[in-house]
């Protein structure tokens, strides 16, 4: 049903947090330049985030339910997407899309949403993605 006058449009959040680890490593730099842009990041060891992801839906509240989308299944819709493929994971060894695509926090932003846009029947209503990786790095994603 398309959105009218008696169907309001709204935007519904949903907040998760996955933890896992990672290492800044592009494999279309060499050695030195990997070092040059990523330092620390680039360090063999890896690093640990404890991310949070905050999932936006845009669209009509249907008249019969109240909701855009009731949020026990937009939790398992993020589940999904966001912590059977990432959680408490190596994401570069443990998750295949990365094995050839650097894992910065855009790069998860889009994984996470076309994750969701496969899960959700109807993934136009997908609005934005918003990870925090750490308190101070936010990254927000919207399909463009
Ligand atoms: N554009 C991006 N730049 C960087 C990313 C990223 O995902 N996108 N990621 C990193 C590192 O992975 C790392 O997570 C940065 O963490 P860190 O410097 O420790 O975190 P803070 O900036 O919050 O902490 P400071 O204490 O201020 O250094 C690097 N760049
Ligand atoms: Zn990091």
């Amino acid at each position: 049903m398309s959105p009218t006058a008696s169907q309001p449009i709204a935007y519904l959040t949903r907040i998760e947090k996955f933890s896992a680890c990672h290492r800044l490593h592009s494999p279309l730099l060499n050695d030195k330049e990997n070092l040059e842009v990523y330092g620390k990041c680039n360090n063999m060891n890896g690093h640990g985030h404890n991310y949070t992801v905050e999932i936006t839906l845009r669209g009509p509240v249907t008249r019969e339910t109240g909701m855009v989308m009731n949020i026990n299944d937009l939790k398992n819709y993020m589940d999904a997407a966001i912590h059977k493929p990432m959680d408490h994971k190596n994401l570069d060894r443990d998750v295949p899309y990365f094995e050839n695509i650097v894992s910065t926090t855009e790069n998860v932003a889009i994984f996470i949403w076309n994750n969701l846009k496969r899960e959700m029947p109807d993934p136009s209503i997908l609005y934005e993605v918003k990870i925090f990786e750490t308190d101070k790095n936010v990254v927000l994603y919207r399909g463009e």
